[in-house]
């Protein structure tokens, strides 16, 4: 990375990487904040990127948290502003078409957690250790981390570890589906990889459709879900996407899948 790079988007095979990188503990400073806000900017309509990989640099910290030494200057002026550019981004992750992978590399605490809620899918380094211990300090989650965390988990789950601010491993975030899936010691990106390029050359448009019907319809009654569910399978019937997904099942081929 060049050097005063914390935050670097690099892009191969249809999936973009972005890798948190601010020694020693990959803290979400005001320099992770605007770098990290301009690389989205680069990511959005960029119709190279079909999936989205976030990680770390290094073998200890996915993001250790929001930035505790900037937080007297935040108490000065209120937490409202850095708070609200987080969570345009986080909501950003949240909305983009493509599919949004955290690799876990390592501990991800307080706004690192939270940053990992907002996407999509979390792998996570055996080895990696979750929590929001906001509660410790004396604060609370301000980057959506009470809601996510609860609409993840449930409400019970999420209170245990809100009250408690207690750090769990990967074996226990897996049990109680705050992640999708553990691998081995040093491999979390290699395995994200792995699956970004296969949902990469997926069919993007029926991705982005089940994702946005997923989050859309935690918010709704079943019956109201079901009627938006309607009117995208109506959509998807009009895509040529479908007509090759079709096509090629009939003549025992793979569909080449390109976004229309
Ligand atoms: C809305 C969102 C709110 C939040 O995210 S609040 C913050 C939530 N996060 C946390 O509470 C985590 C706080 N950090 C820790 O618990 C520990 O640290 C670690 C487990 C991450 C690492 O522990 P160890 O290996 O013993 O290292 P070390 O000496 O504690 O930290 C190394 C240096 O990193 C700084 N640091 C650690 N976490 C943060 C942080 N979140 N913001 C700013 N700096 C941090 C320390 O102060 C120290 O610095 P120096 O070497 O100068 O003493």
């Amino acid at each position: 990375m060049a050097e005063n790079t914390v935050v670097e988007l690099t892009i191969s095979e249809g999936v973009g990487v972005i890798t948190i990188n601010n020694p020693p503990v990959n803290a979400l400073t005001l320099e992770v904040r605007s770098q990290l806000k301009r690389i989205l900017q680069e990511v959005e309509g960029n119709k190279e990127i079909r999936a989205l990989i976030i990680t770390g640099y290094g073998s200890k910290c996915f993001v250790a948290g929001a930035d505790i030494k900037d937080f007297p200057k935040q108490m000065e002026t209120g937490p409202r502003e850095n708070a609200t550019i987080y969570k345009e981004m986080f909501t950003f992750l949240e909305e983009t078409p493509q599919p949004v992978i955290a690799a876990l590399n390592g501990l991800a605490l307080g706004g690192g957690c939270e940053l990992a809620l907002a996407c999509d899918l979390r792998i996570a380094d055996e080895k990696a250790k979750l929590g929001l211990p906001e509660v410790t300090l004396g604060l609370i989650p301000g980057l959506g981390g009470t809601q996510r965390l609860a609409k993840l988990v449930g409400p019970a789950k999420a209170k245990e570890l809100l009250f408690t601010g207690k750090v769990i491993s990967a074996r226990e975030a897996l049990d109680i589906g705050l992640i999708n899936q553990i691998v081995p010691q040093g491999t979390v990106l290699e395995e994200a990889l792995k699956l970004a390029k296969q949902l990469a050359k997926g069919a993007g448009v029926a991705i982005s459709y089940a994702k946005y019907l997923v989050n859309k319809g935690i918010e709704l009654s079943l019956e109201d879900g079901m009627e938006i569910e309607m009117q995208y399978v109506e959509k998807i019937f009009l895509t040529q996407d479908l007509q090759e997904g079709l096509e090629a099942f009939i003549n025992k081929r793979p569909a080449v899948f390109r976004n229309c």
